[in-house]
């Protein structure tokens, strides 16, 4: 199968926080790749923009060493890699300093046609910064875009000033708010499963689906980013924004057309509508050392730590489509294996005419972002072979990796997302108001755990998770799916 590559216009990216790691590990590899399917046109420029003072000569030497550790072996091709260094410039700027924003300026005075995009690839502290100073030096036109990361704030407070401090400079129609979970091929084909499909939809509601699960188990623990991760925790890093995201996509009502705004109302929507969180519909869980490693309190180096690496959670969605289905949601570290799915379970058929098989769980959808993106509906058919009729449930595969074929390579979330920065299309980025309603969610929770006062509950690595995330599936009949790669 070959994928249609979509032309763009010839653009100028800076990257604030270029020799960062965000910028060598998935920024510019990202780029790099785009570049080799033909999507960096003629006169298009990387600019990297930090604060060490570096030549061009000398970023073109890190960007090389960071091609070389982080794009696959076989795409690493001595030509195109040459091409793609000749696109990079640099310029030194202290965000919150005068220099550099001069050279700036006047390099990209230089191809005025070019589309103009500044990707913020530092810390949150510097956003509304860089976003001034674009402003003020007029560097900013009205047409550029500006591309920020999580985290957008650490509750609902700090999201609302984070926004507000972007739009005295930029319209909301010029901000980028990336969840790399939005880029992932397989969420885009959950929106192509529900509404390109006259299959699925009707049955899309609390009458037909008995349970929703989703799960982003990973495999991992936090060494290395034990810093970050300990003011974070689980609720912030990943339910907040990614599992919210697929949360809404799932939920979501069908948009009246495939445009930014109509996509991001209905998923606003789906926001609004959640149930306040009960504490009794959550569960925290941290894990313990195993495996020859270190517990999450040694990882973060705060033994009285009470951050959750791990959530389990019951959400309800209040409105007609979902009332009385509910949607599980788990993630966190050093489960048994990295897996991300949605599973959509449906009710058994009100009547059966065939011999009673406890085994079957029902027909379910499932939709799975990693590993083997695909998806997967579960149905039962007749045991084959002339042992009578009695059923079983087989997966109908719809695998990417086959369809692509041994060598296809589906794009990474950040290749899809950056090109659609420079196409202008807001569809997979996540809206000022979607950001802090997420947060107006979370909060009350966030803030509930803090006051118990009580501690996450342990579980062992390679585990599930904690044994009361049973708990949260058992009491409504339900049962976990199995984790499994
Ligand atoms: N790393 C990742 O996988 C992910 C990161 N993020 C977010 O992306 C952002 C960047 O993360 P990451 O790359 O890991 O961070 P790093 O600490 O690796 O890099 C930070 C970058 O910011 C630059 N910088 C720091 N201070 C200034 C300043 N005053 N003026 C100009 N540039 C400055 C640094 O430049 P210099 O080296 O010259 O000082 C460096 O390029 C953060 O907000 C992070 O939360 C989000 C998702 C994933
Ligand atoms: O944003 C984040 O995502 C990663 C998981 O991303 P994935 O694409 O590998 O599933 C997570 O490890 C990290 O803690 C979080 O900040």
């Amino acid at each position: 199968m070959v994928s249609t590559v979509i032309p763009v216009h010839p653009f100028d990216l800076v990257i604030f926080g270029a020799t960062g790691d965000l910028s060598h590990r998935k920024i510019l590899p990202s780029l790099y790749r785009r570049m080799l399917v033909g999507q960096m046109p003629a006169g298009s420029r990387l600019i990297g923009a930090a604060r060490s003072k570096m030549t061009r000569a000398e970023f073109r030497k890190t960007v090389r060493e960071a091609l070389g550790e982080f794009v696959e072996a076989k795409h690493q091709k001595p030509e195109a890699i040459e091409e793609f260094l000749n696109a990079i410039d640099y310029v030194a700027i202290d965000a919150t300093g005068d220099a550099g924003w001069g050279a700036l300026a006047k390099k990209l005075d230089e191809k005025p046609d070019n589309i103009r995009a500044f990707y913020l690839s530092v810390a949150p502290a510097l956003f509304a910064p860089i976003a001034a100073r674009l402003a003020q030096t007029g560097i900013a036109t009205p047409e550029s875009r500006i591309v920020v990361e999580k985290p957008l704030g650490h509750d609902l407070a700090s999201a609302k000033t984070l926004n507000a401090e972007l739009r005295k400079h930029f319209h909301e129609s010029q901000i980028y708010r990336i969840d790399h979970y939005l880029g992932k091929e397989t969420v885009q084909n959950l929106m192509a499963i529900r509404f390109a499909n006259a299959l699925f939809e009707p049955l899309w509601n609390s009458h037909y689906v008995e349970q929703v699960q989703i799960t982003v188990a990973e495999s991992i623990g936090v060494a290395g980013r034990g810093a970050y991760y300990d003011k974070s925790g689980a609720m912030r890093d990943m339910v907040q924004n990614h599992m919210m995201q697929l949360l809404c996509l799932t939920a979501m009502e069908p948009p009246s057309k495939f445009d930014p705004d109509a996509v991001r109302d209905e998923k606003l929507k789906v926001i609004r509508a959640l149930d306040p969180l009960k504490v009794s519909d959550t569960v925290r869980g941290q894990y313990r050392a195993g495996g020859g490693d270190g517990s999450y309190l040694d990882h973060v180096g705060n033994p009285a730590s009470r951050t959750e690496s791990f959530v389990g959670l019951r959400v309800h969605i209040a409105n007609w489509r979902w009332s009385g289905t509910p949607f599980y949601l788990r993630t966190g570290k050093k489960l048994t294996a990295r897996v991300s799915e949605i599973c959509v379970v449906f009710k058994h058929p009100p009547h059966t005419i065939f011999p009673q098989v406890d085994t079957l769980r029902g027909n379910a959808l499932i939709i799975r972002l990693q590993p083997n993106e695909g998806i997967t509906l579960r149905v039962a058919i007749k045991d084959p072979g002339p042992g009578g009729m009695r059923l079983v449930e087989v997966p109908l595969d719809m695998t990417f990796a086959g369809t692509l074929g041994p060598d296809g390579d589906l794009p990474e979330a950040y290749e899809r997302l950056i090109m659609d920065v420079i196409r202008g299309n807001q569809t997979l980025f996540m809206r000022g108001d979607e950001v802090e309603a997420a947060w107006e969610w979370a909060d009350p929770i966030l803030t509930a755990w803090e006051e118990s006062g009580s501690r996450p509950m342990p579980y062992d690595p390679g585990s599930a998770g904690p044994i009361d995330v049973y708990k949260l599936t058992g009491s409504d009949g339900h049962l976990w799916r199995e984790i499994a790669a």
